[in-house]
């Protein structure tokens, strides 16, 4: 038989004729839906079941109504077939016309659906065979095209998707394809069939492979969802240079059956699959219903189930769809079958949009590919992280947390924004309106050194005081923020001031390094007070304007102090150098003694200047006549010499008394030489560290005027925003909406730098949620870097690390906060394994807040880690309110952590 290239029945095209090369085309057709009636069984026979169904004509079926019910019924379909069809004809007339559109570009779907042993398998087996059969037919007289087909299986069973052409892959995730849309299946095996033979032998190999279980109802009852594909790519044989290629999809699925317990007779592993068939048979019925309806017609639950996501395209999409529904035409399946027939009713009324799908122009690849290769080339010539990648990361890192925490905050903001605005419009402007200034006052919680170190706002305050400020008293807050940082810059100053004179000191009186680096610290040494004592004078000189001044003056002011800032920086940097030279300097600088590793290893546990013991700095940089040197030194006489140890501990420190020394020992002279080089490098390690510590302070006290300057911004703003808000108010206009579709925006980019940073679960959630956990994250322990406020530069293995912990720790509440059928429902939507490498709960958790692209995951990932730290225990399920803009208010809950956390950041 010749098949030309097929041809759709005008009366099924609604609008634009077949696919016509020259651009794709867009047709809206409805499904096609036929219903086959198979003969009674060798069972129904047996237990002289009666025919409960008659078909009229050729689209019409008929309810017999033998116990003449109220519910009798006609029903009408693009075909109905009685059982004595052959499947030949089932295919022609319900099949083969779609099937056949895939060779045109055209994505095509083919689907059997009924209750359990009314035919299903049987019917797709003959239309798998005939569409092969045609397909290559086709192929063998379409001689102008070039033809290539790839061939892919797998089934749906209890949820998880398997690969039928290789099992052992495990089960397989589903990935989103942002280009077209549907829905990917990950690492899916592929094959490129050479012939209809080696077509044929797949098809087989499936078979094979897919799951079957004997129930009462079917000996060989199908217990999972087929999809078999068929993906054919064609083009001309003639390279013209801008020849269009066809590629399209074709889908025959072989449903499992829906089916009573009670009638198929199921418990154990059948009664699991069945209830797992029902409930994505569920979904589907549903989505088919909502289609029917129109397209516009709400949310329709694709993501519910593994085949509805598999076959979103074809329900409603890019796709020509034909459902074969098959039925038994036994009395003791009416039921079942009216079912059937009403899930056919439905199907009938959904329309698909399906279009020529084709492949680019040769020429427009080629371009494609150069923009491609000229942006890769880009990024080469762009500067790579080289051999201090460690520190670029954390930098990077950062950078990120910096991007994080800012982003947070506006967060906090447009929420709060609303909020205003939402409570504005229902009080209709009180004069004592909450304006969005007191949020930025409220969120200036810098701490100073004297300050102690977790600043929680007080709750006992009456809301008002912290609530019910005004901007006067915002911006007199902020006054005092400046302050303080001044003050702080000043101290700043001062300390890599005492450090550089350390270092002078201990340069001259050791005579270490060259004489060049003594006067290059001198030389910083005079700069840098220079620049202190400049700082103080404009300190003093703004404190006289103090009242006078606005706050964009005070924030110009400080910005244009940015240069000392970055000078000191800058000195900061060469003074490390010079250590590093000095260092270099000592001749057995590499030959520490494992004692001296100690030292240096205590001291990376805690460098010896911090803020609070910064006043002590100068007592603990070691001399060599210092008690703790001494004591070195008599602990190693103790141990080399005891009998010439002196009774005098205190003569041992005196040059003469070293003297006196040689000449009795040379051993001892060579000692204590050697001490003084050891105490003189302890003294520059010292230094060292403190140095880098200062820098570290710096950087943090830039972030932390950066930050004061946005929120003084962002107050002045807010300020002019919540005047037009009360203008808008006063002439009755409604909030812009944009609000929310920034603050979405911006909620995603934060899900995906939490996930680069490698964030905690719990607080991506607490966040995610804005709801306090704050107990919760006592509870952790810090379990978290990101819930550590201590350690804004902690490195990407460390938080990868902490992660990793926080992971542990929820698997570990997994059994005690999730019941077993919870447990159960959410491994079967998660695609747990029963068995595997680690425990399903672990597995669970591990799958948590790991697609951040994808908002559906990131709404469950932070309800099954609410659950899990506690959140939802009352019992309450987690709201949809929480997810959108509708937050409850704050000033009902303790204060979020995380502010606080962020002025821990800044803690000097
Ligand atoms: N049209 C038909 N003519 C003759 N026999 C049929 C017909 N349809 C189905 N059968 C027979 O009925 C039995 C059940 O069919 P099949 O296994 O295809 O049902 P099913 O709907 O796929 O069931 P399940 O959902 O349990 O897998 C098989 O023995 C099959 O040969």
């Amino acid at each position: 038989m010749t098949i030309g290239t097929p041809v759709t029945p005008s009366s099924k095209i609604r609008r634009t004729p077949a696919c016509t090369p020259g651009g794709p085309k867009v047709r809206e057709e409805n499904i096609l839906v036929t219903v086959r009636m198979r003969p009674l069984s060798s069972r129904e026979l047996a237990a002289y079941d009666l025919v409960a169904w008659e078909i009229t004509d050729e689209n019409t079926i008929v309810s017999k109504n033998l116990y003449h019910e109220r519910h009798g019924g006609t029903y009408s379909f693009d075909k109905v077939f009685d059982p004595t069809c052959s499947t030949r004809k089932v295919y022609e007339d319900g099949a083969r016309d779609v099937a056949l559109s895939a060779l045109n570009g055209i994505n095509a779907t083919i689907f059997a659906y009924g209750q359990t042993s009314s035919g299903k398998t049987f019917t797709m087996r003959g239309v798998t065979e005939n569409a092969v059969k045609d397909i290559y037919e086709h192929i063998k007289f379409t001689r102008e095209r070039e033809f290539l087909l790839k061939f892919s299986a797998l089934e749906i069973y209890n949820e998880t998707v398997v690969d039928l052409l290789n099992r052992e892959s495990g089960p397989l995730r589903l990935l989103d394809d942002p280009e077209k849309g549907g829905t990917i299946v990950e690492k899916l095996i592929e094959e490129v069939i050479k012939d209809d033979q080696h077509l044929r032998h797949l098809i087989s190999i499936c078979e094979a492979q897919r799951q079957v279980g004997e129930t009462a109802l079917n000996d060989k009852s199908s217990r999972s969802h087929q999809i078999i594909r068929l993906t054919i790519e064609s083009s001309l044989r003639e390279d013209s240079g801008c020849v269009k290629s066809f590629l399209a999809s074709l889908n025959l699925v072989d449903l499992a059956g829906s089916e009573r317990a009670t009638q198929a007779n199921t418990d154990g592993t059948r009664l699991k699959e069945g209830s797992h068939i029902n409930r994505s048979l569920l979904t589907l019925t549903t989505v088919i219903r909502k289609l029917s309806c129109g397209k516009r017609s709400g949310h329709i639950p694709y993501r519910d189930s593994k085949l509805t996501r598999i076959l979103q395209t074809s329900l409603g999409g890019n796709a020509r769809t034909a459902i074969i529904c098959t039925m038994s035409p036994a009395l003791s399946h009416v039921e079942q079958s009216r079912n059937t027939l009403s899930f056919a009713t439905s199907a009938k009324e959904v329309t698909n949009t399906a279009q020529v799908n084709m492949i680019v122009e040769k020429k427009q690849l080629v371009k494609k590919l150069q923009e491609e290769v000229a942006r890769l080339e880009a990024e080469l010539r762009s500067p790579e992280p080289t051999s201090a990648a460690s520190s670029c990361l954390k930098s990077l890192l950062r950078e990120k947390d910096f991007k994080i925490q800012q982003m947070e905050r506006e967060i906090n903001e447009l929420k709060h924004q609303l909020d205003l605005e939402r409570s504005s419009h229902k009080e209709k402007k009180s004069s004592d309106n909450h304006g969005p200034s007191c949020q930025a006052v409220k969120r200036l919680s810098f701490t100073t050194e004297n300050d102690s170190i977790s600043q929680k706002p007080d709750s006992t305050k009456p809301k008002s005081r912290k609530m019910g400020k005004k901007s006067g008293t915002s911006s007199g807050m902020l006054f005092t923020e400046i302050r303080k940082l001044e003050t702080r810059q000043r101290q700043l100053g001062e300390e890599a001031n005492r450090a550089l004179e350390l270092l002078h000191k201990e340069v001259s009186s050791q005579r270490i390094g060259s004489h060049e680096t003594a006067e290059t610290i001198a030389k910083m040494l005079a700069e840098i007070k220079v620049m202190h004592t400049g700082a103080s004078c404009t300190s003093e000189v703004v404190h006289m304007k103090d009242k006078s001044t606005t706050l964009r003056e005070e924030i110009a002011r400080l910005d244009s102090q940015e240069g000392n800032i970055s000078v000191l920086e800058e000195k900061l940097d060469s003074v490390q150098r010079s250590i590093e030279k000095l260092v270099m300097h000592f001749p057995n600088s590499q030959e520490s003694t494992p004692e001296s590793k100690t030292c240096s290893k205590k001291r990376k546990g805690g460098l010896p200047f911090t803020l609070s013991n910064a006043a002590n700095m100068p007592n603990l940089i070691r001399s060599p006549c210092s008690t703790s040197s001494h004591k070195l030194m008599e602990d190693e006489i103790e141990n080399r010499a005891p009998s010439k140890r002196t009774p005098n501990s205190e003569e041992n420190c005196s040059v003469t008394n070293v003297s006196a020394q040689k000449q009795s020992s040379s051993i001892n002279v060579k000692k204590v030489q050697k001490m003084f080089k050891k105490a003189a490098e302890e003294n520059i390690q010292s230094i060292k560290a403190y140095v880098t510590e200062l820098k570290e302070r710096v950087a943090k006290l830039q972030y932390q005027k950066h930050l004061l300057v946005c929120q003084v911004l962002e107050l002045e703003e807010a300020n002019e925003a919540s005047s037009e808000d009360d203008a808008e108010t006063l002439t009755g206009q409604s909030p812009t909406p944009s609000w929310i579709a920034v603050f979405e925006d911006q909620r995603k980019e934060i899900i995906m730098l939490w996930h680069l940073c490698h964030v905690s679960i719990v607080h991506r959630t607490q966040f995610y949620l804005l709801r306090c956990l704050e107990q919760h994250l006592d509870d952790l322990g810090n379990a978290s870097p990101a819930l550590l406020g201590d350690d804004p530069a902690c490195s990407v293995s460390s938080s990868i690390k902490a992660l990793k912990q926080e992971r542990e720790y929820l698997a570990k509440r997994v059994s005690s906060k999730l019941t077993a059928e919870e447990r159960e429902v959410l491994y079967l939507k998660w695609d747990i394994p029963p068995e595997g490498k680690q425990k399903r709960r672990q597995q669970l958790v591990n799958k948590l807040w790991t697609d951040p692209l994808n908002m559906g995951h990131v709404k469950e990932s932070a309800e099954v880690v609410a659950k899990l730290v506690g959140f939802c225990e009352s019992a309450q399920p987690v709201s949809r309110e929480m997810f959108q803009l509708n937050f409850v208010p704050l000033s009902d809950k303790k204060s979020w952590m995380g502010w606080n956390l962020i002025s821990n950041l800044l803690h000097l």
